[in-house]
């Protein structure tokens, strides 16, 4: 890493030089244009001592420029591992196969240098843990401005303003860019880890449980600032979260992801309103909502079970074992992916979702589930 070298003690304010420099460059930023993503057929899998760990299999879905798409499921359903091989950052082992065209572009299989050309530039990333992204021995300051060094001819000082005033957009003191991650609490740490992700306004970000790590208070401020700055900044934005109330404030869209396969895909309201897939309706009922005056409070209702191995997936449907609705056809042929109106759903009973719906609402539909388990 090339350090920055900025004044170590306090905030030293822009020469006239570095203000004109940076307002050319915010605007040339500003006028980039949002990414738009299609992922086809996408399949991933990590050799592993006992094989082939089928962790992604065929999976698709488009990210239109602007918009954002929530990648929802449970824990080891595949969402981190389709959002680093999108950002390459699997390990030289794993098999991938399919395409995920950026603007037109497959950005499978590149290089070191082609991804260095386009990452943080086209496509950035917030991760779950910030401090997995912050280099503990450099500034924040340093982190931030080396980013925007690689990718704009501009000074070292008009980058550490242009981190100036990504840290204003993220609610941190300038001043704070001189200190060093270990000096920020978790909420702080992540703040600088979003203004990072956003300091080359990227097409398309790529928001991996960024607030995971964070308490509820500060789950919600992080939150509401991502929706602010995305708002203000209009890229294309990709948020893996478990939490679906969050993608129903967030997000346009919605992919619903069960052992490495998509289950249910559409636009968020449609698809959390008529839920086609019992995946789907089982997440809906694990998630808590504020209890509406006058009505009786909702009980939270968990799918038992858990997700299956997948170094060697189950033939039919992945979700059969665990489904209070599987038939024989569900535990031997792979669903097909068929479309209601504008949901996609691989399931064999789409046609009798309106029936499951209200089964589904039922605790005792679960409860019989694990009797059986
Ligand atoms: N490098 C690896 N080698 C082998 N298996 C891996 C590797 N990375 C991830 N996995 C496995 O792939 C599966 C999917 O993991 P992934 O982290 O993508 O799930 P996830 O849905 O994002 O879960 P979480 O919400 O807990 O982050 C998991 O079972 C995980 O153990």
């Amino acid at each position: 890493m090339v350090a920055v070298a900025p004044p170590r003690s306090g905030h030293r304010p822009a020469s006239p030089a570095t203000l004109a420099e940076l307002e050319r460059l915010t605007d040339r930023l500003s006028r980039k244009p949002a990414a738009h993503l299609q992922v086809e057929s996408l399949s991933i899998g990590y050799s592993t001592l006992r094989g082939r760990f089928h962790a992604v299999e065929d999976i698709s879905f488009e990210v239109p420029a602007g918009t954002n798409l929530g990648l929802v499921g449970e824990s080891g359903c595949g969402k981190s591992t389709v959002v680093k091989t999108l950002m390459g950052l699997q390990p030289e082992s794993t098999e991938v196969s399919g395409r995920a065209l950026l603007d037109g572009r497959n950005i499978l299989g590149l290089d070191e240098n082609a991804l260095r050309d386009f990452r943080w530039k086209r496509i950035s990333l917030i991760t779950q843990s910030a401090m997995n992204s912050l280099d503990p021995v450099y500034c924040i300051g340093d982190q931030i401005s080396e980013a925007i060094l690689a990718h704009e001819p501009v000074s070292k000082a008009t980058a550490w303003a242009r981190a100036e005033q990504m840290f204003a957009l993220v609610g941190l003191p300038a001043g704070r860019l001189y200190e060093f991650p270990h000096m920020f609490s978790g909420g702080m740490r992540q703040r600088a880890v979003i203004a990072m992700a956003l300091a080359l306004n990227a097409g398309l970000l790529l928001a991996d449980e960024p607030t995971t790590a964070l308490d509820p208070i500060m789950q919600s401020q992080i939150m509401t600032r991502i929706r602010g700055i995305h708002a203000h900044m209009r890229c294309s934005m990709i948020l893996v979260t478990h939490d679906i109330a969050v993608v129903a404030e967030t997000c346009e869209n919605i992919v619903v992801m069960y052992a490495g396969k998509v289950a249910e895909s559409g636009p968020t309201a449609d698809v959390l309103e008529r839920p086609l897939h019992p995946y789907t309706m089982g997440l809906k009922n694990a998630f808590p909502r504020l209890p509406i005056r006058g009505e009786p409070r909702q009980p939270l209702i968990s799918i038992p079970g858990v997700v299956p191995n997948l170094l060697l997936p189950p033939p039919g449907c992945r979700f059969a074992s665990r489904c209070p609705f599987a038939t024989e056809v569900c535990h031997s042929v792979t669903p097909p992916v068929v479309q209601v109106g504008v949901q996609r759903a691989a399931c064999h009973h789409t046609d009798r979702a309106a029936e499951f719906r209200l089964a589904a609402a039922r605790p005792d539909t679960w409860r019989n589930m694990r009797g059986a388990a």
